[in-house]
């Protein structure tokens, strides 16, 4: 059973190129191993937007623009909810050279992205924010 208030978090899409930059967890952290997009817990009376530069820079050391909200969705993980929102955002500094958080980080296209195992609170976000054409979609396909 989930606990009852959700853990509101911010993330940043990071897009450049056509490619989307994501990072893995540490192993020693709560979801460690999967992926995701940096960012964090929003702290109180924090705007999500604030808390998404202060905690792309605690744990990336890099500064960040951020734009709209691409995609937000509540999601139920192990015993938590997850309330995830997703801004599109854009590196304003050089690439992030190390990771207080992560053990592994990149940039990857869309279709990459559907191949690396992320926490579950992000997959509805993939979904909505780059969306598979039906061509590519199999499972889509058989229903036509
Ligand atoms: N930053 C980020 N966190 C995510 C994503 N997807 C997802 O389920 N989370 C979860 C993992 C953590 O439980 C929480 C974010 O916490 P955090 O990044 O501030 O890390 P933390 O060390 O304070 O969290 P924790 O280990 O104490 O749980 O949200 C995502 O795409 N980005």
């Amino acid at each position: 059973m989930p606990s009852s208030s959700p853990i509101t978090v911010v993330g940043a899409i990071m897009t450049r190129d056509g490619k989307i930059f994501a990072a893995r967890r540490n192993p020693d952290r709560s979801a460690g191993g999967l992926w995701e997009f940096p960012g964090g817990k929003i702290e109180r009376a924090e705007q999500p937007e604030a808390a998404l530069r202060r905690e792309v820079d605690e744990e990336l050391g890099i500064r960040v623009r951020v734009g709209a909200l691409a995609s937000r969705h509540t999601t139920t993980v192990g015993t938590a909810l997850i309330d995830l929102a997703c801004y599109w955002a854009q590196l304003g500094s050089d690439d992030p050279k190390s990771s207080t958080d992560h053990d592994e980080m990149g940039w990857f296209t869309p279709e990459q992205l559907y191949s690396l195992k992320w926490s579950p609170a992000d997959v509805p976000i993939i979904r909505d924010a780059f969306p598979r054409p039906a061509s590519v979609h199999g499972q889509d396909l058989r229903h036509c």
